[in-house]
């Protein structure tokens, strides 16, 4: 065949090579490297695809199938992206298939989802159609619109594409799909008091008809603490979901309060992407020290491509981000601003709008699909006076289509929420954001008060700039860190349930002098487990080996590796005795047992279970900057990087189970949390407070963090990473194989070590038992490969994999998974 065009595509799916489609004549101007594609895989299946090049060359050995259409007029993944992407999956060891899944919001994976709707073309006769077409638009007249996995009510599978192709171009139906413009604006229901309520009596007698409904007096509660003072002239509107979260409610009781006449609601439209407010460019001037610090990131960055910026808690890291942000954009650059916590960048968010306004788009995975798509379009397209300038985001910001970046902010960049766990990719995105920059010929700055060690080594040795910040703003003094013995405590009967005296002592002086607290406990839940006081039984998830946690308000033990869940039980399942107690604590009995030592006080929870929605932390973040709560309790989520000005007060309940964790990072990652957390405290004028509770009150990491001596934490954990084989040294990476039969598993083990063994001698470790060593009732093995770093990273990905498919080719070990971990955390 003459002339015939082949397009190698990537698709959402972990295939280990590209694929060749051929490209008939009519689809060969339309297609472009980086464009979507509708293509058939196997029988049934139909993909959106991206073309990853073109050619001339017919692949040999299978026959190739037509592109059915292209599904763009302009490439949505940039030359710059699509090197990204090769980058991830060698470097990572994956396919580029898991890389697309992983970097294209869902709605531009065109899949059997995507909703089909008629257009009238009055210039076309029904008639002339063929027999398909005409089959197609009476089905979708018969329900409004449909989607392409509806259409093979109708149509074999083969025909749907080109069937949906000859009616888009005759324009009789649209793909309501996001390139074709013209967003549904979105809408809120926002609740206000009611007009004829003008008083507090008012309010009052409102109160007392609502005596017999306590739904809605809860939700009218809810609404009243929101709306504080109330101005009855012009009450406060208050978005309708906040209420629902705060209160636990439906919408329905917020009804019910409409049609007493005591709450207000209605809809508003609210633009999704917030074009509506109006900077004052209020920017703040930089102190003495950080204008050292800012000059000197310029300079260093005329010699490198990557500056850690190392500077104490509260010592205006972000006043810096921010004085470099406005020179990028005056300079016509544009920022990716990367941050490790969804939760934070609700108060970053604020701050940066204050000066740079609508320049600035926010994208992580709490924002809905729309959004998501908006933001990666409205990078693509240079026409829109609205282009984003600044992307504040999460991990997966790395995969935007930036076009003329100049700056990667990584905030907190030992944090490590960077890594993505699973499934593959499994990225760092600080590690990926450096690559990313080179691609772009931008710069990178990473910002800390507690580096990683390995990138303090690079710092330390010249392949990063480091620039450091010693002093907090306005010379704000580090808060005070007593470390306080529990075991001592409880001999002293100074130990009351989980707090020392020590530590209510402090909470209550607090609340007296009106200052919040924050108290940190890294478990979420109830109690980690449940015990039989009688036989010892603990409820363990069916699923995994692991004990399920005891959640409270929701009365349900919860796994928190599969999520499975089951409700308590009354009696024990094992010896039926009744007697089940509750063993170690998380945040929820945290919260729930300081309600009874400070009745007064407004005690609220931030963490993955309360914090599940966006609106959600928002608001709790929102209700503690403005004071409506006394006492944060939160896990890890209360540590990185919020900044509230009234904090005299942070607690640390449980130091040990950081200290004991089995990891060659467990220090690190100890002084990293305590010292984070104790950042919190006294960030304004008044000097705060920490209060570290363990049973190993000599501990060195303890020692340090109380004298802020990274350095010193810094120079030991370097020896020991040295003497034992670990980054910044050595490159690890993790194997982990997963089989339903345990025997089969030591088997396969067994053979895979031994080909691995052969290859790369005694750098592979293992094959051992991970703590946790059955998962989805898949029981699990892991293999650690230690390589120099000198050993090329290709070189390695082949050898690995070859072992790996060799023995997972052998029909008797069917059924047989692998995850590959590369520089896992
Ligand atoms: N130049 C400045 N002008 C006005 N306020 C400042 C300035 N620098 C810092 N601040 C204020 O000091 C507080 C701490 O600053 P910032 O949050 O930037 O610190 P940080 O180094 O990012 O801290 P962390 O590492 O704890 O996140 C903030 O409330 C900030 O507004
Ligand atoms: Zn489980």
């Amino acid at each position: 065949m003459e002339g015939q065009l082949f397009a190698d595509v990537v698709l959402p799916l972990a295939l280990p090579r590209l694929l060749t489609y051929s490209v008939p004549a009519e689809l060969a101007d339309e297609v472009a490297v980086g464009a979507r594609v509708g293509v058939q895989l196997g029988k049934k299946k139909i993909y959106s695809a991206v073309i990853h090049s073109l050619h001339a060359n017919k692949p040999e050995g299978y026959d190739t199938k037509d592109i059915l259409m292209v599904l763009d007029k302009f490439p949505i993944i940039l030359p710059q992206q699509m090197e990204l992407w090769s980058w991830i999956s060698t470097y990572y060891m994956c396919t580029l298939g898991e890389v697309m899944k992983a970097a294209l919001p869902s709605g531009l994976k065109l899949e059997s989802e995507t909703k089909i709707t008629l257009t009238s073309n009055e210039e076309l006769e029904v008639e002339t159609l063929g027999e398909m077409e005409k089959s197609v638009i009476g089905f979708i007249s018969a329900r409004k619109s449909t989607t392409l996995a509806d259409l093979s009510e109708i149509l074999p599978a083969s025909r749907i594409l080109p069937t949906i192709r000859t009616l888009l171009d005759d324009k009789l139906v649209a793909l309501d799909e996001v390139l074709s413009g013209g967003f549904k604006p979105k809408r809120e229901y926002y609740v206000r008091l009611h007009p004829s309520i003008i008083s507090e009596d008012d309010v009052n007698t409102a109160f007392t008809k609502l005596d017999r409904a306590a739904v809605q007096q809860k939700a009218f509660l809810a609404y009243l603490s929101m709306a504080t003072p109330i101005d009855f002239a012009k009450p406060k509107e208050v978005e309708r979901k906040l209420i629902i979260d705060k209160a636990e409610v439906s919408a329905q009781a917020i009804k019910g309060l409409k049609e007493k006449n005591i709450l207000d609601v209605y809809e508003r439209v609210v633009t999704r992407l917030g074009f509506d407010d109006d900077p004052s460019k209020a920017i703040n001037p930089l102190s003495e020290g950080q204008q050292v610090a800012m000059d000197t990131i310029i300079s260093e960055f005329e010699t490198k491509d990557v500056v850690l910026l190392h500077g104490v808690t509260g010592s205006g890291k972000t006043e810096v981000y921010i004085h470099l942000i406005n020179k990028m954009l005056d300079e016509g650059k544009q920022v990716l601003y990367l941050l490790p916590e969804i939760a934070l960048t609700a108060q970053i968010i604020n701050r940066l709008k204050r000066v740079f306004g609508s320049k600035i788009g926010i994208f992580h995975s709490k924002f809905s699909n729309e959004h998501r798509v908006e933001t990666y379009l409205n990078l693509l397209d240079d026409t829109n006076e609205n282009q984003y300038q600044i992307i504040l985001g999460v991990r997966s910001s790395i995969f935007l289509p930036f076009k003329n970046l100049g700056l990667i902010i990584v905030d907190e960049e030992h944090e490590n929420t960077y890594k993505q766990y699973d499934p593959a990719p499994r990225y760092n995105a600080r590690d990926v954001s450096v690559v990313m920059a080179a691609h772009h010929s931008a710069k990178v700055l990473m910002g800390t008060a507690t580096p990683a060690i390995e990138t303090y080594f690079n710092a330390k040795t010249g392949k990063y700039g480091l620039v450091e910040l010693a002093n907090r703003y306005n010379d704000a003094a580090m808060p005070d860190i007593a470390i306080v013995d529990v075991r001592r405590a409880r001999k002293q009967k100074q130990l009351h349930s989980h707090f020392t005296s020590h530590l209510l002592d402090a909470v209550g002086a607090a609340l007296k002098r009106n200052e919040q607290v924050i108290l940190f406990q890294n478990r979420r839940g109830f109690a980690p487990f449940l015990e039989c006081e009688e036989c010892g039984w603990v409820p363990e998830c069916e699923h995994c080996n692991v004990s399920l946690t005891y959640h409270k308000r929701s009365n349900q033990l919860v796994c928190h590796y599969c999520g499975y869940s089951m409700s308590l039980p009354t009696t024990c399942l094992a010896c039926g005795s009744p007697s089940m107690t509750t063993k170690g604590f998380g945040t929820e009995k945290i919260e729930e047992e300081l309600q009874i030592f400070f009745p007064e006080a407004s005690i609220e929870r931030l963490d993955l279970d309360t914090a599940r929605s966006r609106s959600a932390y928002e608001r709790i973040i929102g209700d503690f900057e403005e004071r409506r709560i006394d006492i944060l309790v939160g896990t890890q989520m209360v540590t990185k990087g919020l900044d509230f000005d009234n904090v005299s007060l942070v607690g640390v309940l449980d130091a040990d189970t950081m200290l004991r964790f089995p990891d060659f990072r467990a220090y690190e990652r100890s002084y990293q949390l305590i010292s984070q957390v104790s950042g919190r405290a006294g960030r304004k004028e008044k000097k705060g407070s920490v209060i570290v509770q363990t049973s190993q009150p000599d501990s060195d990491v303890l020692r340090m963090v109380r004298q802020n001596d990274y350095n010193a934490l810094y120079e030991w954990q370097l020896v020991e990473r040295h003497q034992f084989l670990y980054p910044p040294f050595y490159r690890l990476t993790k194997i982990t194989i997963k089989h339903v039969d345990r025997k089969l598993l030591h088997e396969i083990a067994e053979v895979l070590g031994y080909r691995l063994r052969a290859i790369f001698g005694d750098r592979i470790l293992g094959p051992e038992e991970p703590a946790i060593n059955r998962i989805q009732n898949r029981y699990l093995l892991g293999f650690v490969l230690k390589m120099e770093r000198t050993k090329p990273v290709t070189k390695v990905k082949e050898l690995l994999w070859n072992a790996i498919y060799e023995v997972q080719g052998q029909p008797k070990y069917k059924g047989m998974m692998v995850s590959v971990d590369v520089d896992p955390m």
